[in-house]
């Protein structure tokens, strides 16, 4: 006779996909001077420019080195201008990102392009782990990259991540390390964008007695005193472009010369390099060379933003609240976790790290709630108020999440052109008078086209 299953052994199994499907596209190339050249994509990007490392290569002289990519995301297959010199254009009309359907028309310099979804997918494995080394995540874009770490973390090879502030780019360089058969050695950081530009050459190739005034002993740089470990270039859009061929003088010859010494100097590092921008448009930009992003980009990485990948809060909220909490238990109450996830939580890791630390500080869950996001979870409001004067009716029109977008878009980039004209156009005292960090304020000017000085 059958037993029949007893409650008590019976065990709950979370079944959970180990391969993701990645959408297959075509990109055909109807008119100008590059007819009838055509790419189907073959990962979950496909670039397109005249330089040769894009993945469909252009003759077209009107189109950019690195005109724009196509990007397959969970919403769809996003395209996003990387800068160009003349725009892309969707159906006519000049957009700086838009997602496409099948049959869209991409105007690219003088070279028309057909997009077409394509029935077949492309299979990539995920990992089973929601954490690698110290870094956690369950959603796919995480598991998929969790799945390609192992491989990444033992080679020798260059590593370029890619990635908006506090998106845990620092984080993941320093697991790659450690995971790594150099974790022994040491981990050097260089952070390109505190360094002033007069010294970037010293810090990261050491000088001999008496090469400069200051210059009282001699000292090894950072790719010295990494040797038999790995060297972290962090804001690497940063480095001043009359520094980037030294750097890449170094990384070509594995040898550097301290400064006021002609003695070679043998390298034994593992380079990783992050930045916060797209070193592409950097590139049509003329601020970052070409040869060096090459050099670098053998294996690329990028991380996505924490709204790209929600389903990362919660197990992230639990880790935080687990580092900060004083009490006894070490779960987090469902109220706070639930507030980060129903909530269009704007930030990334950082500012989450830092809320779940308020929460933690703040006596008054109540005043925490409001301060960082707005309203408590499930409160009502307690009055049926009048719209207020400052309503914008333009806003109303679309969905709610896009009018609310748009509003914040809109408010955002007031504060910011504000904010850098009441300090002079100076970006370290507009980060200082608004408490913002500097990266993050950068990124948001970047992102509104304001432009401030460094210094
Ligand atoms: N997936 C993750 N799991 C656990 N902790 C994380 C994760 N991502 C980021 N963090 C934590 O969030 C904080 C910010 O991450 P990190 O400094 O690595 O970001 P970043 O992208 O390098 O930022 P920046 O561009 O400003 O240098 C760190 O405390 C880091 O440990």
């Amino acid at each position: 006779m059958s037993k029949e299953p007893h409650a008590k052994e019976t065990v709950a199994l979370v079944v959970r996909p180990r391969e993701c499907a990645i959408g297959r596209f075509r990109l055909q190339v109807t008119a100008g001077p590059d007819r009838g050249v055509e790419r189907v994509s073959d990962g979950a990007e496909l670039s397109v420019g005249t330089a040769a490392g894009n993945h469909l290569v252009l003759t077209d002289g009107a189109v950019s080195r690195h005109h724009c990519a196509i990007t397959v995301t969970d919403r769809g297959f996003l395209v996003r201008d990387l800068g160009s010199r003349n725009g892309t254009r969707v159906t006519g009309f000049r957009v700086e990102g838009a997602y496409l359907g099948p049959g869209a028309v991409l105007g690219i310099g003088k070279s028309t392009l057909r997009f077409d979804p394509l029935p077949d997918e492309i299979v990539e494995p995920l990992a089973d782990e929601e954490r690698y080394g110290r870094i956690l995540g369950q959603s796919m874009a995480m598991r998929r990259l969790f799945a390609a770490l192992p491989r990444i973390a033992a080679s020798d090879s260059t590593v370029l991540i890619e990635g908006e502030t506090g998106t845990g780019k620092g984080l993941l360089a320093e697991v790659i390390h450690q995971k790594s058969p150099r974790a022994q050695g040491p981990f050097v950081v260089i952070d390109c964008s505190s360094i002033p530009p007069t010294l970037i050459e010293a810090e990261l190739f050491g000088y001999m007695r008496g090469a400069f005034t200051t210059a009282l002993q001699s000292r090894a740089g950072a790719f010295e005193a990494a040797a038999g470990g790995t060297v972290f270039l962090d804001e690497l859009g940063e480095l001043p472009i009359d520094m980037q061929p030294k750097l890449l003088r170094a990384l070509e010859e594995r040898v550097v010369r301290r400064i006021g010494s002609l003695d070679p100097v043998k390298l034994d590092v593992r380079v990783i390099a992050a930045t916060n921008r797209d070193l592409r448009q950097e590139v049509n930009r003329g601020t970052f060379r070409s040869d060096l992003y090459y050099r670098l980009n053998i294996v690329r990485i990028r991380l996505p933003p924490l709204r790209e990948r929600r389903e990362d809060i919660p197990p992230l909220v639990a880790h935080f609240y687990e580092q900060f909490a004083r009490s006894g238990d070490p779960l987090p109450p469902a109220e706070l976790v639930a507030a980060f996830t129903k909530q269009d939580w704007p930030g990334n890791v950082r500012e989450l790290r830092a809320a779940v630390e308020r929460a933690i500080l703040m006596e008054d869950e109540a005043l925490w709630f409001e301060a960082t996001l707005g309203a408590a979870p499930g409160s009502e409001p307690k009055t049926a108020a009048p719209p207020s004067a400052d309503y914008d009716e333009d806003l109303a029109l679309g969905s709610f999440r896009a009018a609310k977008e748009r509003a914040v878009a809109r408010w955002e980039r007031g504060y910011i052109e504000t904010l850098v004209r009441q300090s002079g156009g100076n970006l370290s005292r507009a980060a200082r008078s608004a408490h913002m960090d500097r990266n993050h304020l950068r990124e948001l000017l970047r992102r509104h086209g304001i432009s401030a000085t460094e210094e």
